[in-house]
């Protein structure tokens, strides 16, 4: 019996089901316990499965499996393997299991016990994550506190690459042909009106998560409350896309959150800035980050 900590394969018959951890992009997310020796010894993993009946996305499926398989780093979610079952049928994606579940469930039940220190170690090592996508001609395109989950009271990791692409060689950006279920008040001006994805539209959704952890991802500020809260009640559907780029042409932007310090909020500003090449990077981020919690601490 060879004992393979990191096999990439899981036989299902050893993966026990134990609960349900929510919707992902693709199909659902669910606890198991991978335990062939039927003792309880087993280590707990968050299983992915796809929807049998969804074959289209299976080349997704296939695609999101070769990413994040070819990803190591500290401030993302690591990847187990993979598990065939209905005789390869269908496949399912097996990651480390994050015990303290998604940053925006901690930040609301810990907001009076967390300091700003801690939320600033949370968004460097976010940005971390990002500089090493980048650093994979990575974009994940899906960035925002639901897809960021909790390993430790001080440590976060990127989650869920259902929507990532890999920017082409020859390329600065990765057009999709169309929104899907896109979640406009994280996207960049171009990812909404030409469906333009590049680090530089990650750094616009770094500027958003930022927001959102300043604000202890409070529901009353969440950035589509915001958002719809500014555009009015009166639009639907595709108009929503175009009152939002108005706004954002008018210069509007989301609100410091309250307790924010100011140069956080200057750093998300920065992140908004309408033209793509005018967004810091992730590097200088990451700097800015730094520096600031030198400030604090010696402040
Ligand atoms: C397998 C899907 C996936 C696909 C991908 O490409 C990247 C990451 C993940 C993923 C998604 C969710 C989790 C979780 C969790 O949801 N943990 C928890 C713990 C406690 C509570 C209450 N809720 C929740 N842990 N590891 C996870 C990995």
């Amino acid at each position: 019996l060879t004992y393979q900590p990191d096999q990439a394969e899981y036989e299902e018959r050893h993966l026990r089901y134990i609960s349900p951890l929510g919707k992902g992009n693709f199909g659902s997310v669910e606890l198991c316990r991978y335990d062939p020796l039927g003792d309880n010894t087993g280590e707990l993993v968050a299983v992915k499965r796809l929807q049998p009946n969804k074959q289209s996305n299976m080349a997704d499926f296939q695609r999101e499996i070769r990413t994040i398989s070819s990803l190591h780093c500290d401030y993302i979610v690591k990847y187990r393997g993979i598990c065939y079952s209905m005789g390869r049928l269908s496949v399912s994606l097996v990651m480390e299991y994050l015990p303290y579940g998604s940053l925006i469930a901690f930040l609301e039940k810990k907001r009076q016990v967390i300091t700003p220190r801690r939320l600033l170690l949370f968004a460097s090592q976010i940005c971390k994550g990002m500089e090493y996508l980048q650093s994979r001609r990575v974009v994940h395109r899906d960035l925002a506190a639901r897809n960021i989950l909790v390993a430790s009271d001080s440590l976060v990791k990127i989650a869920d690459f259902g929507l990532t692409k890999i920017i082409p060689s020859d390329k600065e950006y990765y057009r999709v042909s169309h929104p899907g279920e896109s979640p406009i008040f994280w996207y960049a001006p171009e990812s909404i009106t030409d469906f333009k994805f590049s680090h530089k539209s990650d750094v616009w959704s770094f500027g958003v998560v930022l927001y959102e952890i300043f604000s202890f991802c409070n529901h009353h500020l969440n950035p589509k409350v915001l958002c719809t809260q500014k555009i009015g009640p009166h639009a639907q559907g595709q108009s929503i896309s175009m009152h939002l780029i108005n706004l954002l042409k008018g210069n509007w932007r989301l609100p410091a959150p309250q307790l924010c310090p100011p140069q956080v909020y200057s750093m998300m500003t920065a992140c908004w800035a309408y033209e793509s090449e005018n967004r810091p990077t992730f590097s200088s981020l990451g700097e800015m980050i730094e520096s600031y919690v030198q400030d604090e601490r010696e402040g």
